[in-house]
């Protein structure tokens, strides 16, 4: 039986299948004509099941669950737990309403924890939005979902400045550590606030365990991270999170705790 994994973003579509976990992805934002390749190809997979997380685009995800309801898929949207469990693993979701935490950020935690277990863990999406996650582990197989950081990430940063001041250009340059040019101060102030708010959530998430390891994914990832690497050695590039965290929970239905 084939499933449809699908991680519905703010600025893109990313999916596969739970035999075949190599990502495809399509840049959805203020587009729509994607629509018919992507379900004709969709549609040759012969999926019986559709598993995914959606954080944005509510038409598009009505008008996928549609489809999917037209040919008699089965789907679900996994929205976040209280406690997600299975064979390996007891993540605990401590936001004070577990349910408004983004389903994305749930996701990825648990594509996190089972992509990289028996550590505690800083899960840094840098996307349209930047997210900066801990998670603790507090035993053998099990973790705390500890709470997080929610940012504009480098693009949205940009936007909010040229669309505040217009009269700043809206051009990129590059890191500098002195910028004498206005392209380049930008840049700088961006990756540095980037950096800084990742250093901060480091720092906390060392006072509840002193080697936290730092997984950094998402569209703007490598903009920011070599900036990071110099002051943190021990940081993983780890795209598409949100997917294996999907295909840690389609694995599980059955047998995980949903409350
Ligand atoms: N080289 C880059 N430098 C800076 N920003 C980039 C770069 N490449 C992509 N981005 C930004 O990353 C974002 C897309 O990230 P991503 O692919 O993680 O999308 P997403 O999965 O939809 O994530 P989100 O849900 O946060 O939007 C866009 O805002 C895009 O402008
Ligand atoms: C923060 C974003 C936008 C990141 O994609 C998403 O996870 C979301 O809409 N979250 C809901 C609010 C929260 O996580 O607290």
């Amino acid at each position: 039986m084939t499933t449809l994994l699908i991680d519905l973003g703010n600025t893109a579509l990313k999916w596969c299948t739970l035999d075949d976990p190599q990502p495809r992805t399509v840049v959805h934002r203020d587009r729509t004509d994607f629509k018919e390749a992507l379900y004709a190809e969709w549609l040759a997979l012969r999926p019986e099941r559709v598993v995914g997380s959606a954080v944005a685009a509510p038409n598009l995800a009505f008008s996928m669950t549609k489809f999917f309801n037209d040919h008699g898929w089965v789907w679900e949207w996994l929205r976040p737990q209280a406690v997600f469990r299975n064979e390996t693993l007891t993540l605990v979701n401590c936001y004070d309403n577990p349910m408004r935490l983004g389903a994305d950020r749930w996701n990825a935690a648990i594509g996190a924890v089972s992509a990289s277990p028996g550590r505690t863990l800083l899960v840094v999406h840098m996307g349209t939005a930047t997210t900066v996650d801990t998670i603790v582990r507090e035993s053998e197989g099990s973790y705390r979902f500890e709470g997080g950081r929610i940012a504009p990430g480098p693009t949205l940063m940009l936007k909010g400045l040229t669309d505040g001041i217009p009269t700043l250009s809206n051009e990129m340059g590059v890191w500098q550590p002195f910028p004498t040019a206005t392209r380049d101060a930008i840049a700088t102030g961006i990756i540095d606030a980037q950096v800084g708010l990742v250093l901060r959530a480091l720092d906390e998430a060392a006072r509840k365990d002193p080697n936290p390891l730092l997984l950094l994914a998402g569209g703007a990832a490598g903009f920011v991270a070599p900036h990071l690497k110099g002051a943190i050695p021990e940081l993983r590039v780890h795209h598409n999170l949100v997917l294996q965290g999907l295909a840690a929970r389609a694995v599980a239905s059955g047998t995980e705790t949903a409350t």
